[in-house]
């Protein structure tokens, strides 16, 4: 603490050192209701690894062999300071990059590359930074393609509208029509989903990647680009899904506020490796962490700066 609070007070202090030390504080102050649920998600089942993963882009190590393992029910963030290798982690978690090396195993099944198209069958749906919504439908057929895989029905049979296309198509609309009032966005159903305040939008792309149904749901800077109200709503309404579904939640987030108070377990990546890994107290004791946010310079093998 006497550490984060001198770099705090120091000229070179940047802005993530002043929310690290704003979180450190809330943190002490609601310590004592953590310990519960951390004693029952040790013992929870692990329902996603990455074992060993490294990624590069030309000369450019976006990853190197980095380990992580997420458990049942657990909100589990990931941070780091920009380039860091978040969003190369969650592209690979989620099938958009296949890694140079290592493996990432989902539930039972493990792979060199996940299978972008059996994501949501494997239980797993995602949010984007940058919006991945249909801007030209409206809100409430956005959350409706999320169903797009439980659909057996065949492209003859919803032209026809077959018993079975019907039955499908009237299950995927109860869905969303009860993710939308969860979400409290039942109002807006039938908006242009391109017209609605951006805070609004990103409410929409949660509720599209819930109606899925997903028992794994990453969460790609859901409070980017918010205004602070906006950003409590939103970690209200993440708080929500996992306790209504007991949804396992993989957060990244660049407001550190935020993300110590919604996750059980931090994961901490600093030029793509992964530097510190425990609760969010431990994470903000951390020497590493608050070297690297308060953008200490990394030293190469002779202990010269680099
Ligand atoms: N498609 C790409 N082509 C080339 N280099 C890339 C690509 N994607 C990422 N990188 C590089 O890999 C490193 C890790 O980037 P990544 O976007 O994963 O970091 P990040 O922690 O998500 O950063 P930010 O917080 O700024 O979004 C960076 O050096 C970045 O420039």
């Amino acid at each position: 603490m006497s550490v984060l609070r001198f770099a705090f007070g120091s000229p070179g202090a940047g802005f993530y050192g002043a929310e690290l030390l704003q979180a450190q504080n809330t943190a002490e102050a609601g310590r004592s209701d953590a310990s519960h649920s951390e004693a029952s998600l040790a013992k929870a089942a692990t329902v996603l690894s990455i074992e060993g993963v490294s990624l590069s882009f030309g000369g450019v190590t976006a990853l190197s062999n980095i380990d992580l393992d997420v458990r049942q029910g657990e909100t589990r963030a990931i941070i780091g300071p920009n380039g860091a290798g978040k969003s190369s982690l969650i592209n690979i978690i989620s099938g958009v990059y296949r890694p140079d090396s290592g493996r990432i195993r989902i539930g039972a099944a493990s792979f060199a590359h996940v299978p972008t198209q059996k994501l949501a069958r494997l239980g797993v749906a995602r949010t984007f930074q940058n919006l991945g919504l249909f801007k030209g439908l409206t809100v409430l057929e956005n959350v409706m393609t999320a169903r797009e895989h439980a659909n057996t029905s065949t492209f003859i049979g919803q032209l026809l509208a077959t018993p079975s296309a019907r039955r499908q198509e009237q299950a995927a609309r109860e869905r969303a029509e009860r993710v939308l009032s969860f979400l409290h966005l039942t109002e807006v159903r039938d908006r242009l989903t391109g017209t609605l305040p951006y805070g609004l939008q990103k409410r929409v792309e949660l509720a599209r990647a819930l109606a899925a149904t997903p028992r794994i749901l990453l969460l790609d800077e859901p409070m980017a680009g918010m205004t602070a109200t906006e950003k409590n709503e939103m970690a209200d309404f993440v708080r929500a899904v996992r306790a209504e579904f007991g949804t396992t939640i993989i957060l990244i987030e660049h407001d550190i506020g935020v993300v110590m108070d919604l996750s059980d377990r931090v994961a901490v990546l600093d030029y793509g490796r992964k530097i510190a890994d425990g609760t969010p107290s431990q994470i903000l004791e951390d020497q590493a962490v608050i070297d690297a946010y308060l953008g200490v310079a990394h030293e190469n093998e002779d202990g010269e700066g680099i």
